[in-house]
C-alpha cells in the first residue's frame, strides 16, 4: 500500500509539471535494485513484451549509455521524467536547462545520499553542499593555479616518456600487443597526480629499483594505493566490520589496502603538520600542505603552547582536532582521497579511450602528428616549454582529440543533481515554463547532450556518433563558426540569481576560462559538460587537460598506435605477404571488434570505462604503420 501510495504521489507531480514522463515499478538507483537487477530483469523479461516495453529497458543501470540520445528524440523533448515509487528523475539534454540547473546551486542542490559513499576517509569538497561545501571549496581550491600546472605538464611529460618506454622498450622497438592499455593510462595518471599533488614519485615496472616496504608497513605506497582503487567498490559498498573480519580474501585484499593507505596518508599529514610547525615551506602543488594550512593550522597555532592547536596525540599519533582547526583531521584525509580519486581514473579513461580512437581513425592521428610537428618542430622533450606549447596544443587537433573523446565518452555520464524536499523548482524549457517536482532526483545527460543535433556541428546522424575531431577545427570559409572570446562570458544573470550568489560568497573557482580552446568550435554554453559547468564544476580541470595534452603530445609525437590484428593473422605474415585486399579484411575486423566493445563492453562504476572486453593496441614508430593509410569505411 505504502509502495503504491508513493507511487501515485510521484505520478500526480508529475502530471502537473508540464514535462513529459512515463512510469517504471522500480525505481533504479536504489541500492537493493542496482546489486541485485540482475536476477531480476531475466524473470520481467518473461512476462508479455506489451506490458513492458516501455520501460524495460530502464531499469538496466546502463541505460544512459545504451540508449544514448535515443529516449529524448522518440519522446520528443530534450528532458523528460522517469516515475516509480520510489523517486521522480529527471534526465536532462537540453542545455538552456542544464545552465539554469548549474547556476542555480541552492535550488539544484547536490542528492548528498548518492555521494555519502565518498566519505570513506571523511567529509569532502565533493561529498558535501551548502556553507560546508563552500568552506572545503575555499580551502581546497588554491593549489590548482596557473604555476602550479606547470608541474602537472613537466610530470605528465615525464610520466608519460615512462609509459612509452614501458611499452617499446629503451630501444624504441615496436610495442607488439598492448592488452592494457587502460590499466597503464591508470597508473600514469595516479603518478600524475601523486607526484604533482603530493610529492610522492612512484616508478613504472621497468625502472623500480625494489621500492623496500618501509617500516610499519605491510605494503608499499603504491602497492597499497593500487590496490585500493582496484578494489574501491568493494571498500565503498562493505560495512566497515565485515572488510574487518571478513574471512574472504576479496575483502582481507581490500581491507589491508584500505588501512595502508590510511597509515601512509597520517603519516604524510603528520609529516606536514612539523614541516607547517618548523616554519618550512615546500614549493608545488602541495595538495596536503594547502589542506593543512587551509585548516588553520600555522607554526605559530603550533608551537603555542596554550593554544588548542598543540598536538595532543590520539592513538594513530595524529594530534586530535582541536576545535578551532578549521578542517577536521577526518576531512583533510577525506580531501585528500577524494583529489586522488577523482583526478586519477578521469583522466586517465581520456587519455585511454583517445588512444583507442586514434587506432580506429588514422587519418584523424595523421592529422594530429602533423599538427604536433608544427608545433613543436624537432625540440627534445626537455625543452618543450609550458607557456609556449600548451596554448597552441589546446587550440590544434590535439585538443581537437581531447574534446571529441570528452564530448563521445564523458567520464560521468550523468551528473546528479536533486530538488530539494517539497519545493518543486521551474525552469524554462524550450521556451515553455516547466516545474521540476519537489525531492525529484536529476541527471544532467552528458552522453545524451553531447549527441543532442542541435548543438553540434554534422554532417549525418551517424557523424554525430562517430569520433570525428575535425569537427572542432574551425572552418575559416564559415565565419559562424567563429566565437569571439566575448561570447563565452557567462549569460547575464537575472537579478535574483545575483542577489542569491552574492549572499552565498561563492569561493572563485581556481579557474573561470571557458573548456575549450577559443581557436576551436565554441559548443553552445550547456551543451559541453564533461567538466560539469557553474559552481560545482570539476575544480581539477586545467589539471586534467593540461596531463591529457601532454600525454597525447609525447606519444604521437614519435610513434603512432595501430589495432592489433595478431588476433586474425600472424605478424611474419602481416609483414612479408599480406595483400592490402588482406589487410583491409583484418583492420576491418579489428576495428568491428572494438565498435562492439565501445557499445557493449562499457560499464559505470565511478567513471564509465570499458569493463567487459579489451582492445589490443599497438605502438609503432612513425613511418613503421601497417595500416597508417587506412580510412574509415563510410
Ligand atoms: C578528464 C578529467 C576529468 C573529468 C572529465 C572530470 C569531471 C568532473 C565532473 C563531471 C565533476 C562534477 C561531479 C559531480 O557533480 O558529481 C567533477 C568534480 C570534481 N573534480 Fe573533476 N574531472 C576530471 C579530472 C579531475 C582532476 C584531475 C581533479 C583533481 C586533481 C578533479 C577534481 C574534482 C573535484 C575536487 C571535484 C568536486 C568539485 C566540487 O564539487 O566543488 N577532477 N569533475
Amino acid at each position: 500500500i505504502h509502495t503504491y501510495r508513493c507511487f501515485q504521489t510521484n505520478l500526480t507531480a508529475a502530471k502537473q509539471s508540464g514535462l513529459k514522463y512515463f512510469c517504471t515499478p522500480f525505481y533504479n538507483f536504489n541500492r537493493f535494485w542496482l546489486v541485485t537487477h540482475q536476477l531480476w530483469l531475466p524473470l520481467l523479461n518473461l512476462l508479455p513484451k506489451q506490458w513492458t516495453e516501455t520501460w524495460i529497458d530502464y531499469l538496466q543501470p546502463e541505460f544512459i549509455w545504451s540508449k544514448l540520445y535515443g529516449t529524448f528524440e522518440n519522446i520528443g523533448s530534450d528532458a523528460f521524467l522517469i516515475v516509480s515509487p520510489g523517486a521522480n528523475t529527471l534526465y536532462v539534454a537540453d542545455a538552456e536547462a542544464v545552465t539554469q540547473i548549474t547556476t542555480r546551486r541552492n535550488d539544484f542542490p547536490k542528492p548528498l545520499g548518492m555521494y555519502a559513499i565518498l566519505d570513506l576517509f571523511g567529509k569532502n569538497v565533493v561529498t558535501t553542499e551548502g556553507a560546508v561545501w563552500r568552506h572545503h571549496r575555499k580551502i581546497t581550491s588554491p593549489p590548482f593555479t596557473e604555476r602550479n600546472n606547470h608541474l602537472v605538464w613537466t610530470e605528465s611529460l615525464h610520466q608519460a616518456q615512462s609509459m612509452l618506454t614501458g611499452w617499446v622498450g629503451k630501444d624504441g622497438q615496436e610495442s607488439g600487443a598492448v592488452w592494457d592499455v587502460a590499466a597503464q593510462a591508470m597508473r600514469l595518471s595516479l603518478h600524475v597526480i601523486s607526484r604533482a599533488g603530493f610529492g610522492v614519485r612512484l616508478q613504472w615496472p621497468h625502472e623500480d629499483s625494489q621500492t623496500q616496504v618501509p617500516e610499519g608497513h605491510t605494503l608499499t605506497y603504491k602497492d597499497a594505493l593500487s590496490t585500493l582503487l582496484e578494489n574501491i567498490i568493494v571498500v565503498l559498498l562493505t560495512p566497515r566490520w565485515i572488510l574487518t573480519h571478513s574471512p574472504l580474501k576479496l575483502h582481507k585484499v581490500a581491507n589491508e589496502a584500505f588501512v595502508e593507505w590510511g597509515k601512509y596518508m597520517r603519516e604524510m599529514y603528520r609529516a606536514k603538520r612539523a614541516e607547517v610547525q618548523s616554519g618550512e615551506s615546500r614549493d608545488g602543488m602541495d595538495l596536503m600542505g594547502a589542506l593543512v594550512k587551509g585548516a588553520g593550522i600555522t607554526t605559530e597555532s603550533l608551537n603555542d603552547s596554550t593554544s588548542s592547536f598543540s598536538p595532543e596525540k590520539n592513538p594513530n599519533g595524529i594530534p586530535s582536532s582541536p576545535s578551532k582547526q578549521l578542517l577536521t583531521d577526518e576531512e583533510i584525509l577525506g580531501n585528500a582521497f577524494v583529489f586522488i580519486l577523482a583526478g586519477h581514473e578521469t583522466a586517465a579513461n581520456t587519455i585511454h579511450f583517445s588512444m583507442l580512437f586514434l587506432a580506429m581513425h588514422p587519418a584523424s592521428q595523421r592529422r594530429l602528428q602533423t599538427d604536433l610537428d608544427a608545433i613543436l618542430g624537432s625540440k627534445p622533450l626537455s625543452a618543450w616549454d609550458y607557456d609556449e606549447d600548451v596554448p597552441k596544443l589546446f587550440g590544434s587537433m590535439c585538443g581537437a582529440v581531447m574534446n571529441e573523446e570528452l564530448r563521445l565518452i564523458p567520464p560521468v555520464l550523468g551528473i546528479p543533481k536533486s530538488t530539494p524536499e517539497g519545493k518543486p523548482q521551474g525552469l524554462t524549457l524550450d521556451g515553455k515554463y516547466v516545474t521540476v517536482p519537489g525531492s525529484c532526483n536529476i541527471t544532467l545527460n552528458t552522453a545524451a547532450l553531447h549527441r543532442n543535433p542541435k548543438y553540434w556541428p554534422h554532417t549525418s546522424e551517424q557523424d554525430l556518433l562517430t569520433f570525428r575531431p575535425e569537427r572542432w577545427l574551425r572552418d575559416p570559409r564559415h565565419p559562424q563558426h567563429q566565437h569571439p572570446e566575448e561570447e563565452q562570458k557567462p549569460k547575464p544573470r537575472s537579478a535574483n540569481e545575483k542577489e542569491a550568489e552574492a549572499e552565498e560568497q561563492e569561493p572563485e573557482g581556481p579557474d573561470t576560462r571557458p573548456d575549450t580552446s577559443a581557436s576551436l568550435h565554441r559548443p553552445p554554453r550547456g551543451s559541453y559538460i564533461p567538466f560539469s559547468d557553474g559552481h560545482r564544476s570539476c575544480l581539477g580541470r586545467r589539471f586534467a587537460q593540461i596531463e591529457i595534452l601532454a600525454v597525447l603530445a609525447v606519444i604521437f609525437k614519435t610513434y603512432s598506435v595501430e589495432l592489433d590484428v595478431s588476433e586474425y593473422i600472424s605478424d611474419a605474415e602481416l609483414k612479408t605477404s599480406a595483400s592490402r585486399d588482406v589487410k583491409t579484411a583484418v583492420w576491418g575486423k579489428a576495428r568491428a571488434e572494438s565498435e562492439r566493445l565501445l557499445r557493449e563492453g562499457m560499464g559505470t562504476i565511478i567513471t564509465v570505462q570499458m569493463r567487459r572486453g579489451r582492445v589490443p593496441l599497438r605502438f609503432v614508430r612513425r613511418g613503421e604503420e601497417k595500416f597508417g593509410d587506412f580510412e574509415v569505411p563510410t
